[in-house]
Order: structure tokens, then sequence, then C-alpha cells
């Protein structure tokens, strides 16, 4: 069995629960702005940082970080979302997290979790969430479009997530806004950035979406290449944990857009 697999099966486990208590979280209401317009209006690549205490591929990250100062941290760099894993099990995440990280900071929020089901979307947005995650091998065809069209109407915006070409023809039928290509295969735990460079061209045939690179993101090296591309962004997680001066490796990975076009009134 894959480890995505194995997270799945937990995942599932755990419905029930979650179907029995009504998501209810200490948050205050706040608008944040859409992390789509956000990606369409910069001319820089714009880094979703994520807080990622642990991992199934890398054990302990930053076991012991606190979410608020770390949330703070990357507003204060210029961070244009925050990720937040609110799985417990392997990455040791929690609702709670995404909840207090919602009280103190005001861009957008990603809640980065397996979404299975849609008491998940409602935990999210009663957490405070202002975007989440499908990642399309964890999904059939209608959960997909179900789940995309839930939230929208939650007013939520969707980074659907891939790793292939046939994930991305998928991804695409339910037309998207945000794209993530994930660069690490999540049965495998390999990385390699050329996948973003491979689904690159057939993204950037449909000019309405901003795409993103996911995972494996270390340095301005890294970052240009899939800017060169065409990714209008970067989800990063573990480089960004393990930085001693977080604003300065944030920021290394502002590059330029080479092919900016400012197409969001
Ligand atoms: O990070 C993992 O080991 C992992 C394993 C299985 C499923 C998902 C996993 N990670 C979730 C993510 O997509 C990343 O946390 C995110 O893209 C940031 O990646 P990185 O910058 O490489 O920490």
């Amino acid at each position: 069995m894959t480890i995505l697999q194995t997270i799945l099966e937990h995942k599932e486990t755990l419905i029930p629960e979650l179907l029995a208590n009504k998501p209810k979280f200490d948050v205050q209401p706040k608008v944040r702005p859409s992390l789509y317009d956000v990606l369409r209006k910069s001319d820089t690549l714009q880094v979703i940082s994520e807080m990622k205490r642990a991992s199934p591929s890398k054990g302990l990250i930053a076991e012991g970080t606190n979410p608020v100062e770390q949330a703070t941290k990357y507003e204060r760099a210029g961070a244009a979302c925050i990720s937040v894993l609110t799985e417990e099990k392997y990455f040791k995440g929690s609702f709670q997290d995404l909840a207090d990280i919602a009280n103190h900071v005001d861009i957008p929020l990603l809640n980065k979790d397996f979404i299975i089901h849609e008491v998940q979307i409602d935990y999210a947005k009663a957490a405070g969430a202002s975007v989440i995650l499908l990642i399309v091998a964890a999904l059939s065809d209608k959960q997909l479009k179900a789940f995309y069209q839930y939230a929208t109407a939650l007013g939520l915006d969707v980074l659907v997530e891939v790793h292939n070409e046939e994930e991305l023809d998928r991804a695409l039928a339910i037309k998207p806004k945000i794209i993530g290509v994930n660069n690490r295969d999540l049965k495998t735990f390999q990385m390699d950035l050329a996948q973003t460079e491979k689904l690159a061209e057939k993204i950037n045939a449909h000019e309405e979406i901003a795409f993103i690179s996911e995972s494996g993101i270390w340095n301005a090296e890294d970052a240009n290449r899939v800017a060169n591309v065409g990714a209008r962004g970067v989800l990063v997680g573990e480089s960004l944990m393990r930085s001693g001066n977080v604003e300065e490796a944030l920021q290394s990975l502002q590059v330029s857009l080479p092919f900016f076009v400012k197409d969001v009134k």
C-alpha cells in the first residue's frame, strides 16, 4: 500500500467523528484577498508558505514550532498565503493550528489536508480557511467535481493538485481557476521539478488558470526554474520551516515573472 493510500484510509476512519461533531472554532470572521487574484495580479513569484511540523517523507521537521509565530513571520516577510497542514497523524497538524493562525493573519489561508468528504470542507471554512486543497490522485472525477462546486459555493478558493498528465486532464475537465503541480510523487516521495516543466505547456494553454509549483523548492534557482515555465507561485514547506532566517529565505524566492500579464482588475 502507498503512503497516500495509508493516509486516505486513516482519514476515512475519522469522517464519522467529524460528522458527529459540528465544526466549531473561535474564529473572528475576516474577508481575505482571493488567492487567485493575488496570483494573477503580481509580477513576482508568489510564495505560499507552509506551517509543517513533520511529514511522512522527512519525519520530524520542526516539531516545537509555534504556528502563530511562524505564520506571523511569513506574513511579515511578504508571503502571498499561509498553508496550514491540519492532518494530525502523519503531519502533526490540527484544525486548532488553522483557527489560531486565522485569528492572527489577514492574508489568504490554505487548509492543506486530504479531503475525501464534504464535511472536511465545512471544517476548513469554520476554522478560517479561505482556500482548500483537492488532490486529484485522492478523488474520483465525481468527487472532484462535487467538492469543487461545494467549496466554491461556500466562497472558498480551490487549489487543485496534480502530479502527472493523466491527473492534469482530469483536473482540466472541471475548469479550475488554480492548479498546483506537486513535484513530489505522493506514492513514492520522489521529487522532481521537471514535473512542473512537463505539465506547464498544457496548463499555460488555459490563460485563465493561475498555476503554481508545489514541493521541493529550496532556493532562487528552483524558483526561477518554475517561474521560467509560467508558474505564478510556489508552495513551500520544509525549506522555510528549517530556515534560520525566514524573511531572507522567503524573499529569495520572490523572483520576477518573465511572462507576467496583469489581467485581473
Ligand atoms: O511532504 C510529504 O512527505 C508528503 C507526503 C505525502 C503526501 C503529502 C506530502 N506533503 C504535502 C505537501 O504537498 C507539501 O507539504 C508541500 O507541497 C510543501 O512541500 P515541501 O516544500 O517539499 O515541504
